[in-house]
């Protein structure tokens, strides 16, 4: 019965998505999937596969740019015999977006397989997130960072935090259920904030003592349970720079996968302009300071990685164009410039 009235909702809703814009098709259709295990488990025989080896992403190198290849089914398949695995791999991916054109799109980790017969095979390598980020095009980073953290997230949730008992993953991997308990996970991010302090001319860019030499961003911080954003970014700026903030602006926000999933929300404040002492927290950064404009345009022209001078030191330069951070010089410079205009 429940099978007649699904294909019934199915039919349905596709004669009304015909109504819809691409985007409004793709969402239904993605939707359809994660509630549906069987249709979902349909889609797979016909899906594009991107493959992770321990949290690695698999990219390929081709002339100076490196591709996230995508695999079909058959490929998949092929690759998996080479190793005597079964199909049932395939259920262990998890589903991440799809195309205008309805191809479903998996993230798989091939984690207990031997990672150098797969690269040889596939011509390419497993590639640190980390740079992995900075490499692809830029279209193509949000992708990995979103497959990589739901990755993460299935492999750190195996089992029931009340029970102890192993969950398991509904198709799609949207969520996963104790049997046991009836509880279910639903993939979980922190949120943080991340802030571009600015007393109406000059900008507050800080770092940490494990950032890269030279390398300068804006104050991020965990969000509390209880605390609002506007009330988290109060209080980073008064833990970190001991400012008060004085008006709050939201820009843009990300989701940020190192270490791990983080959604940042970033923002601009301005601080009172006859209280701008820098009174910096030395537990949790290594500098903290005022930049003028024109330094900032400097640094922005830099290539974004350290860059030793005779004396010894590094000149300051600021997070690639992948990170949010980047974003918020970016717009905080344009306001500048109209505002001088
Ligand atoms: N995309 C971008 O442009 C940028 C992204 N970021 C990201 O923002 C995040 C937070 O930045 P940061 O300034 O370090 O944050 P915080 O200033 O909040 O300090 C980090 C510390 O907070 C504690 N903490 C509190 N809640 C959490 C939690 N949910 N997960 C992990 N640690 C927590 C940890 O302390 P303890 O270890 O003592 O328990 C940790 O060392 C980082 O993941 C960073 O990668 C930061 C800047 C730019
Ligand atoms: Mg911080």
């Amino acid at each position: 019965m429940a099978v007649i009235y699904q294909a019934v909702y199915r039919r349905a809703s596709s004669l009304l998505c015909r109504l819809h814009s691409t985007y409004v098709r793709k969402m239904r259709y993605l939707n359809e999937l994660k509630e549906d295990d069987s249709f979902c488990r349909q889609a797979q025989t016909s899906g594009a596969f991107y493959l992770f080896h321990n949290l690695s992403p698999f990219l390929q190198k081709v002339g100076r740019k490196y591709l996230v290849p995508q695999l079909s089914a058959t490929e998949m398949k092929r690759i998996l015999e080479k190793f005597k695995e079964t199909e049932q791999w395939i259920e262990k991916s998890v589903l991440i977006g799809c195309s205008d054109e309805h191809i479903p799109h998996f993230a798989l980790d091939l984690g207990t397989l031997e990672k150098s017969v797969i690269e040889s095979e596939l011509k390419g390598s497993f590639t640190d997130l980390r740079k992995a980020l900075f490499v692809v095009d830029e279209k193509d980073s949000p992708l990995l960072a979103s497959a990589q953290g739901l990755l993460r997230w299935h492999d750190s949730h195996q089992y029931c935090s009340k029970t102890g008992q192993p969950t398991q993953k509904n198709v799609a991997g949207s969520k996963r259920v104790c049997h046991a308990s009836g509880i279910t996970y639903y993939p979980q991010m922190s949120p943080v904030v991340i802030t571009m302090v600015s007393d109406g001319s000059r900008c507050l860019l800080a770092r940490q003592p494990s950032f890269p030499p030279g390398m300068y961003t804006a104050l991020s911080g965990f969000c509390d349970i209880g605390e609002t954003v506007e009330e988290t970014v109060r209080r980073e700026v008064a833990e970190e720079v001991g400012l008060e903030v004085e008006s709050f602006r939201y820009s843009a926000s990300q989701h940020w996968p190192l270490p791990s999933s983080c959604l940042m929300i970033a923002c601009h404040v301005l601080v009172r302009a006859q209280q701008t002492e820098i009174s910096m927290n030395s537990l949790e950064l290594e500098a903290a300071r005022w930049f003028g404009l024109e330094e900032i345009m400097e640094a922005l022209k830099r290539d974004p990685r350290p860059s030793k001078q005779e004396d010894g030191s590094f000149l300051p330069w600021f997070p690639p164009k992948q990170a949010v951070a980047h974003h918020l010089i970016q717009e905080w410079v344009k306001q500048q410039t109209s505002r001088t205009a």
